[in-house]
């Protein structure tokens, strides 16, 4: 049976609130103001160096400090990384009604893997997937399919149904060459109908019947 893998912020879990608390621990220390939470969730997608890196931007911070700012908001959420983030309605059904029909379960994030782990295990998700993939496996990250490409061989797979909710997502899978399924409620910054897609849903409870008029 095809594998279906999924991204995990914005598709899975809306996380941004834990990523706010973090990155305004440390721009708050720092003598910055806080962002809302609108702010963080526009800077959310190519992982927490890249969302670190965008914060400095907006505050007008000096590059030379990134890697001293990117390793304190990563400590501060990997010691909190599930405290306020919730997973999306009908996600932990649409999970179990997949591996009951026999599809292996991947997750490939952006998120840096070992929180990522650890907030999987938090929200009682890791049980469900038989591979995952975060940021910092491998150089590359998401929008370049070798992260995607890792989990499904991981999964001891040729192919997949890919399963995300942003612009990046949508690039990996068009990039891999596999079928991607769009989840419209999670942090997309364009209208849905522009990102290349092979169908796109609002509601995880539709997500078992497009995976299978898929196969
Ligand atoms: O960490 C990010 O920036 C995004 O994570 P995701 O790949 O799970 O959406
Ligand atoms: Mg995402």
């Amino acid at each position: 049976m095809i594998p279906v893998v999924f991204d995990l912020d914005g598709t899975l879990v809306d996380s941004v609130p834990d990523l706010a608390a973090a990155l305004n621990r440390v721009f708050t220390a720092e003598g910055q103001a806080a962002f809302d939470l609108p702010t963080v969730t526009s800077f959310v997608g190519k992982g927490l160096a890249n969302l670190v890196a965008r914060a400095m931007e907006a505050r007008g911070l000096d590059p030379a400090d990134h890697k001293r700012l990117a390793a304190s908001v990563l400590a501060a959420y990997e010691a909190e990384p599930s405290a306020r983030t919730r997973i999306y309605p009908g996600v932990t059904g649409a999970l179990d009604a997949l591996r009951a029909k026999g599809h292996p379960l991947g997750l490939c994030t952006n998120k840096p893997e070992a929180a990522a782990l650890m907030l999987l295990r938090d929200l009682g998700l890791a049980h469900h997937f038989d591979a995952v993939v975060g940021g910092g496996r491998i150089p590359a990250l998401k929008p370049d399919p070798a992260p995607l490409w890792l989990c499904i061989r991981e999964l001891g797979a040729e192919s997949a149904i890919y399963v995300g909710d942003s612009e990046v997502d949508a690039e990996t899978a068009q990039a891999a060459r596999l079928p991607f399924l769009l989840y419209t409620e999670g942090y997309r910054k364009s209208p849905a109908a522009e990102l290349p897609q092979t169908a796109a849903f609002s509601d995880f409870a539709e997500l078992p019947g497009l995976v299978a008029a898929q196969l």
